[in-house]
């Protein structure tokens, strides 16, 4: 074990780890809802809620207001949807349009418009492919093929009154476009925008130009939208499409388009094969539908929800894969901001693959996050006690810390503790959640090591790669003769994928980050830290630290999963956060139960107010 481990650990006795835990309180659980199982669930047909069900983040005001899509970083850049853009494709790529509807283009995840275009060299499969959100004409008869070579086109009615200004991004470049599907429900998807989807199988596009991809089966609704199945017909390929309702006048609507432009923005600039691939995205009159990779499996939560914690030697072969997609992720100097089971997807194969990039940001060098964005049981110390510290790619390092913990005992950290009680202990308290004993002694130093209050403290996802809880199990699959998916424990799961060009093997994959552009983000130290510390207020604070107006607008993230088993006491109360306002008042630090219980079918998951 390297040196540095030993150091960083700081290592802590069982004792300890005890003592912590005899100083909690334990408040009991009030309720359970479906996490994941909402997909067994009707979808809705119409948006429905009058507020947002969460949009996990604190930043004032962001809640409300579209234009300036994203109000949680000093950057205060805006993340648009794209604008539209001159159709240049060749003959495969744009068959229609109409005098309403746009090809336009989706950049920058944050408005900082820097170092994407080191992404333009990689390739996996259909990673070269780009797509773009294109508007959808309505009916067929507006069908007109002259509106395509258009060097711009009104955005759609309905996002009118709606800032979708994009000039942040200073991209011009043409995408190919996504396919729409044909729906039932969406009868305006007639208009065909031909591309390869799903892996480079060349156009799909009819000759006559109409789609092949039809929505299929409800998978789950998020809190920004719905995700269904979607399939080709002639190619047999599926993809999920995850679909948000379009109503300009509608808050909720503007918060969970700006939600999904912003996944839009950080995925269309991705390709790992930890990270679930972005195919596209289509702007119809009444929907804006992001087409992803499927993953058939479902999320880490849902596995944990119906099998139970996870052994060992799973753990250490997820880990290692969520770390490779952090690690790539972070090499862009993109922080995830909202790493737990339920954004994290399995194939049948067992690999994973990180989703879920609506709070998902770009930094720079000079900028860090000053908004109180994730989910509670996940949220590392700095990002509940914000106060003008800001935060890093690290808080991602203490999620993926909490959901190891998560998959070992199939309930996230602290879920003992409620509300503002678990924000308190995560934030407020020196405790680190208790590690299970059951653990080899390596799982439970990376897990340490992940947990650590100091955010400069903790090491980098690069870093945690060569940890000896990831190396004996990386060297173990590459040591594997036989590559291919045998089992499902963990110890023989398909090797990653080779990502990236240039790079010839497994080892090299692991070993080797991708430059990182920012000292602060590569190996955040004190130094940097402090650098950080004098940048301008965040608009909106900890909710421990100030419950004043500033949280007026603000979201917390709901904490998915409903992690409550047979006479088992978790404490941890999704129903809180999933389906009720999450009320911080002045006194909610004392009283707990100022987290008021709403009628199971609330819109909202969490909110401060
Ligand atoms: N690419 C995908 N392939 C298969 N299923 C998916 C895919 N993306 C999402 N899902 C499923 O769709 C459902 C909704 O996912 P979504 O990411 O919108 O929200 P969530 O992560 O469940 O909740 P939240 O947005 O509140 O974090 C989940 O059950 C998820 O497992």
């Amino acid at each position: 074990m390297p040196t540095w481990w030993v150091k960083k650990c700081g290592t802590k006795t069982k004792d300890d780890n005890h003592h912590q835990n005899k100083t909690r309180g334990v408040i009991n659980t009030r309720g359970i809802i479906t996490g994941d199982n909402k997909t067994s669930v009707d979808p809705p047909t119409t948006p429905s809620r009058s507020t947002p069900r969460c949009s996990r983040e604190f930043a004032g005001g962001s809640s409300s207001a579209f234009s300036g899509f994203d109000s949680d970083s000093i950057e205060k850049k805006c993340h648009p949807l794209p604008r539209p853009s001159v159709s240049s494709f060749p003959n495969d790529h744009v068959t229609g349009s109409t005098s309403g509807s746009a090809s336009v283009s989706s950049v920058s995840s944050s408005g900082s418009g820097d170092d994407h275009g080191q992404l333009g060299g990689f390739s996996r499969g259909n990673c070269d492919v780009k797509f773009n959100v294109v508007a959808v004409p309505r009916s067929p008869e507006r069908v007109s093929p002259k509106a395509v070579a258009r060097p711009t086109s009104p955005l759609h009615n309905r996002l009118s009154g709606v800032s979708l200004d994009s000039s942040s991004t200073g991209s011009s470049e043409c995408h190919r476009l996504p396919l729409p599907p044909t729906s039932p429900t969406s009868p305006s998807a007639v208009s065909v925008h031909g591309s390869r989807i799903g892996g480079g199988g060349g156009s799909e596009t009819s000759s006559l130009g109409f789609s092949k991809w039809k929505k299929g089966k409800f998978l789950g609704a998020g809190t920004f939208g719905q995700v269904y199945q979607g399939f080709n017909s002639e190619k047999g390929k599926m993809c999920a499409i995850k679909e948000v309702r379009v109503i300009s006048d509608d808050k909720t609507s503007k918060e969970c388009l700006k939600q999904l432009n912003q996944e839009i923005n950080v995925l269309s600039k991705l390709c790992h094969p930890n990270i679930v691939q972005y195919h596209g995205s289509e702007l119809s009159e009444e929907t804006l539908s992001v087409y992803l990779e499927y993953v058939s499996g479902g999320s880490i939560y849902k596995l944990l929800h119906e099998y139970g914690p996870f052994t060992e030697p799973v753990i250490q072969n997820y880990t290692r894969q969520i770390l490779a997609g952090l690690a790539y992720l972070h090499g862009r100097n993109t922080v995830h901001r909202d790493i737990k089971g339920a954004n994290i997807l399995v194939d049948p194969n067992g690999e994973i693959k990180l989703a879920d990039f609506g709070m998902a940001k770009h930094v720079t060098a000079y900028s860090t996050m000053l908004s109180f964005k994730g989910s509670p049981y996940w949220m590392a110390p700095e990002v509940i006690m914000n106060n003008n510290d800001g935060y890093t790619l690290a808080v991602d390092v203490w999620s993926l810390g909490c959901t190891i913990l998560e998959m070992a005992t199939a309930k996230p950290p602290w879920s003992q503790f409620e509300g503002v009680a678990a924000l308190f202990k995560i934030g407020n308290s020196k405790d680190t959640p208790e590690i299970p004993d059951h653990l080899s002694n390596d799982a439970k130093n990376f897990i340490r090591l992940c947990l650590q209050r100091s955010p400069a403290l903790r090491p980098t996802a690069f870093q945690l790669l060569e940890h000896p809880f990831i190396r004996v199990h990386a060297t173990r699959v590459a040591n594997t003769k036989d590559a291919s998916p045998r089992s499902f424990d963990g110890s023989c799961t398909q090797p990653l994928r080779e990502p990236y060009r240039g790079r010839s093997s497994h080892e090299n994959y692991l070993t080797q980050p991708l430059a990182v552009s920012s000292r602060v983000i590569k190996n955040p130290s004190r130094e940097n830290m402090r650098a950080i510390t004098s940048l301008p207020v965040s608009p909106c604070s900890s909710p421990l630290r100030q419950l004043g107006p500033a949280y007026k607008s603000c979201y917390l993230s709901p904490p998915h999963p409903s992690y409550s088993f047979p006479g088992q006491d978790s404490g941890y109360n999704p129903v809180e956060f999933a389906v009720s306002p999450f009320r911080v008042k002045k006194d909610a630090m004392i009283e707990p139960s100022s987290f008021r219980l709403q009628p199971p079918n609330s819109p909202m998951r969490s909110r401060l107010v």
